[in-house]
């Protein structure tokens, strides 16, 4: 729907775009002719070639590249009325956008953990995650703590979901869920959010941080049409982003 939203608003765009060249086009042509009868009617060349410009081009181009840069400043004025497409993507809402797709694997995992009758959380895997991502985060600008506070929300994020889900008493998938694939989906979302968390963690320093993030995840929500359990995740996911030392 959003994805869809944002097709169609870029199509109005479009549309409008088109409209106020096919104006700004039609606007030259009746001023040229009104130029060349005028240019007749005072017995001048029917070229409209003047002394200062004798082929009569330098004007004709000026005029079209101003009739463009009107329309282009006028689609961009509607781009930053609609305050979509001028938006400048920032580090705090990839975080948002990540943090959406790992909460939302949490329901195969806990599809996975319903048909194998395992228990919600894996200490070990746990541990080795952090102390893999700990091991990373100077590399990236990040003190280990921060890379590790960051991810123990993620994961708790994961699991409230998983824990809700299994709370609902439901049938046994029939056939075995194989948990490989979707670490392997959950470590790869971990090293992109691992790389967008030092800028992230610099936005989160600067003013109206609660704003943001809430503006952040309210957009991921959007986009990935997240149930109320899955939004209180994603909030989840983020845990003390806007208080972090
Ligand atoms: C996702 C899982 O469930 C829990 C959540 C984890 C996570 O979010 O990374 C890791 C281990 C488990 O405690 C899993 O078992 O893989």
């Amino acid at each position: 729907m959003r994805g869809w939203a944002r097709v169609s608003g870029v199509y109005r765009l479009s549309g409008v775009l088109r409209s106020a060249v096919t104006a700004a086009r039609l606007r030259i042509t009746r001023e040229r002719m009104m130029t060349k009868t005028s240019a007749v009617a005072a017995g001048v060349d029917r070229s409209g070639a003047s002394a200062i410009d004798p082929n009569g081009f330098a004007g004709r181009r000026g005029r079209t590249l101003s009739a463009f840069a009107i329309a282009g400043l006028f689609a961009l004025s509607l781009c930053t009325i609609r305050g979509e497409a001028a938006e400048a993507p920032t580090a705090m809402k990839r975080l948002a956008e990540l943090s959406a797709q790992r909460v939302l694997l949490a329901d195969t995992v806990a599809a996975s953990k319903r048909q194998s009758g395992k228990p919600v959380e894996d200490a070990a895997r746990e541990q080795s995650q952090l102390e893999q991502l700990g091991a990373q985060a100077a590399a990236l600008g990040l003190a280990r703590e921060q890379a590790t506070a960051f991810f123990k929300a993620q994961i708790e994020a994961n699991k409230l979901v998983q824990y809700r889900l299994l709370a609902q008493p439901s049938r046994k998938p029939a056939a075995a869920i194989d948990l490989g694939p979707v670490r392997q989906r959950l470590d790869g979302i971990n090293a992109e959010l691992l790389t967008a968390l030092a800028p992230a963690l610099a936005e989160a320093k600067e003013e109206g941080c609660l704003v943001r993030a809430h503006e952040a995840q309210r957009q991921a929500a959007r986009l990935h049409r997240l149930d109320d359990l899955h939004r209180i995740a994603l909030t989840r996911a983020f845990g003390d982003l806007c208080a972090m030392p």
